[in-house]
């Protein structure tokens, strides 16, 4: 037996897998996001969930990037009942399909808008079992109907307004579903696609229903796995940018490639830093996938095969540039 094979049997098969639909300008966040990756280190593939809508010259552009393109089908929440769920998110539920990638043994979903500056490959050593994710902040009017939002509560400052009593125990943990460590896995996917079934959409369409389904096995992680650009202003205290490892450009008007200034908040001076530093990434021509020596290691399709791949060798990785 060849060497590469026994490492294909003892390495667990890790990705992270992203998701994309539509012929728009998703795709920049795409390979944007695959070269942050390389740039920090990461020895692991990223594989792109694609919706049959994404023009071929995209999914070209993709693969030419050392992506793994998958196309998937639509998932849509039980007819008749997507008004209740905001129509920008209802594309969002084609997600769960991640599921059904079992050739992966566990994988970090990672959405299209986001940035990683720093190595987090050792997310994949966490504990089986638990779904990883981060905690949301309620304060932007995205969240103007939820109760949360109405009374002033936010989980992530539960001391400044409390949970009013009469409302009984205050609602569990609720993650950002931008970043999440999960395990594809055939049963959970059958059930997902089932209890959807029988779900009424809401507001924040697979967010919520994700955080519904995996509500017993949520584990928290700290902030600085996916940083919800409103912290910066909402809950600045509990903020170290210099700490952050991994940016989501979920705030109105904040997505690197459509950056105008003009929204709330965007001419703040941590916001253009962070917009500059996306894009430094996106137009660093040495981070392309042509351009990556083949000892780096990183992103290959076959990167189970490569020493580089055990992920012990590569945990902190302290050579990686922060976000701030
Ligand atoms: O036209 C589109 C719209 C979305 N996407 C993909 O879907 C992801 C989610 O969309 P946004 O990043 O624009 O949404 P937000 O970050 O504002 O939304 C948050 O809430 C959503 C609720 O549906 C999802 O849970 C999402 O992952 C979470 O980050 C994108 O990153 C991208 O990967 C596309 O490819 N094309
Ligand atoms: O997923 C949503 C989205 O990212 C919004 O932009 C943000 O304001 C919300 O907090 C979050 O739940
Ligand atoms: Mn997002």
């Amino acid at each position: 037996m060849s060497q590469s094979a026994v490492a294909d049997e003892e390495v667990p098969n890790r990705a992270y897998v992203t998701f994309l639909a539509g012929n728009g300008d998703y795709v920049k966040g795409v390979v944007g996001l695959v070269k942050g990756l390389r740039k920090a280190g990461s020895v692991y593939p990223l594989v792109v969930a694609i919706l049959p809508d994404v023009p071929k010259e995209h999914r070209d552009i993709l693969e030419s990037q050392g992506c793994i393109v998958r196309e998937i089908q639509p998932v849509y929440p039980p007819a008749n009942h997507t008004q209740f769920a905001m129509a920008y998110y209802v594309i969002n539920y084609s997600k769960l399909r991640i599921w059904e990638f079992v050739e992966y043994d566990k994988m970090v979903y990672l959405d299209g808008d986001i940035q990683v500056f720093e190595n987090i490959d050792h997310l994949f050593d966490s504990p089986n079992g638990y779904l990883y994710a981060v905690m949301d902040c309620f304060c932007e009017k995205t969240w103007a109907n939820s109760p949360q939002y109405k009374i002033g509560y936010c989980q992530q400052c539960p001391e400044k307004v409390h949970w009013p009593a009469k409302l009984g125990s205050p609602p569990p943990p609720y993650f950002n579903a931008g970043m999440f460590v999960f395990e594809p896995n055939p049963f959970t996917y059958h059930d997902l696609l089932q209890t959807l079934k029988i779900t009424t959409p809401t507001s924040f369409a697979e967010q919520d229903f994700l955080n519904s389904f995996f509500r017993n096995v949520y584990k928290p992680i700290p902030p600085v796995y996916n940083h919800v650009l409103a912290m910066l202003w909402r809950h600045p205290e509990n903020v170290d940018l210099d700490k952050v490892k991994v940016v989501h450009y979920c705030a109105a008007g904040s997505k690197p490639w459509r950056y105008t200034g003009e929204e709330e908040n965007m001419q703040r001076e941590d916001i253009k830093v962070l917009v500059k530093k996306w894009w430094e990434i996106y137009e660093d021509e040495s981070l392309d996938y042509k351009n990556c020596r083949p000892e780096q290691g990183n992103m290959k399709p076959l990167v189970s095969t490569l020493p580089a791949a055990n992920p012990l060798l590569q945990q902190g990785n302290g050579s990686a540039p922060s976000a701030a």
